[in-house]
């Protein structure tokens, strides 16, 4: 057995521990020693090269000219979770990337799915004949919700695999990203190359909650962020009937356990995201996706309206810097 205090030792067990660690702790362990330091230093470095710390197809890196932060930190999954498994998760290690979990999407966990899908052969998924494909559903038209548009993609109980053509939004994100520190407004996903209209961008992937526990972190959020320092990413997303009446409610939590979408700032003008209920055969719940409303350029800010509503007290002042711009952060009841 390896003599624990020997210099060998002690980096094998920084390596294998610091990754584990959140900023303050990591911090804190740097200042235990030379070799911890340097550790650390290391996993930082890494940490600021990938958001998504090895979980999607390409890597996203956060760049900061504002202020000292290296990176935030939260924990990474590339699709919503009705349940989470606790312990941390290690970011910033030295092994190989881990592999791209982005296949099979793993279907969700305590939800029921009904047996549905389609039976098309290689490459007619989507198609007039494709029993996945909605006629009434586009990627940029009418949806449940104003300004929401909705998709219907191939599923679970689906025959086609992996590379089909009706899956778009299956594979992670597959388009150049970085997450860039702005003074006002934190940070912020931008475009780390061109974009066409219509591209698949991201999923809004997070911890789905019960209307009772978003309630009750809404409270909590709302309190931290009037403090300043603290930015909540809870969204509510409403699916409404043709009548008007809502009949689908989810809540997704992306501020402790999210993906890149936890970026994403408001824009007063609608951005250049269009935000996407997309339902794959099969699931019973939606996911909210984002896809290119326009053209967009290399090293454009992406962003998209959070709604129009500013009804609760304190609202956070909007830096959007649209022409329209409210003044004011939407800002709902939940
Ligand atoms: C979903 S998060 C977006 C990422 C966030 N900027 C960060 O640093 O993690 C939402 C929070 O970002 C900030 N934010 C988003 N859009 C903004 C805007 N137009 N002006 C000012 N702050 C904004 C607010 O703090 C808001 O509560």
């Amino acid at each position: 057995m390896r003599n624990p205090a020997t210099p060998g030792a002690v980096i094998e067990s920084a390596e294998l521990v610091l990754p584990l660690l959140p900023p303050r702790d990591l911090a804190a362990a740097a200042s235990a020693c030379r070799a911890f330091r340097a550790a650390a230093a290391a996993v930082t470095t890494r940490r600021a090269a990938d958001a998504a710390r090895g979980l999607e197809p390409l890597p996203i890196p956060f760049h900061n000219r504002v202020d000292s932060k290296p990176y935030a930190y939260f924990l990474y999954t590339p699709f919503s979770l009705a349940r989470l498994s606790p312990g941390a998760q290690p970011w910033g290690g030295s092994g190989t990337r881990a592999p791209v979990p982005t296949w099979p999407r793993p279907s969700l966990d305590g939800f029921p799915s009904a047996v549905c899908g389609c039976a098309c052969e290689a490459e007619e998924c989507g198609g007039p004949r494709c029993a996945c494909a909605d006629a009434e559903a586009d990627a940029a038209g009418s949806g449940s919700e104003a300004g929401m548009g909705s998709l219907r993609e191939c599923g679970d109980e689906c025959a086609c695999g992996p590379a089909c053509g009706n899956r778009r939004t299956q594979r992670g994100v597959a388009v150049r990203l970085r997450v860039v520190r702005d003074a006002h407004k934190g940070w912020g996903l931008h475009a780390a190359e061109a974009l066409g209209r219509g591209q698949f961008v991201c999923e809004y992937a997070g911890e789905f909650l019960t209307t009772e526990e978003a309630r009750r972190r809404q409270r909590l959020y709302d309190e931290l962020a009037s403090a300043g320092k603290f930015s909540p990413a809870l969204i509510v997303i409403r699916e409404h009937l043709p009548s008007g009446k809502a009949c689908l409610r989810v809540n997704i939590d992306a501020t402790k356990v999210g993906n890149v979408a936890r970026f994403i700032n408001h824009s007063c003008d609608g951005g250049n995201l269009q935000p996407v209920l997309v339902r794959a055969s099969g699931s019973l719940l939606p996911r909210l996706c984002f896809f290119s409303a326009r053209d967009i350029e290399e090293g454009e800010e992406l962003t998209f309206c959070y709604g129009d509503a500013r009804v609760r007290p304190n609202g956070l002042r909007c830096f959007c810097g649209g022409l329209g711009c409210c003044g004011v952060l939407p800002s709902e009841e939940t």
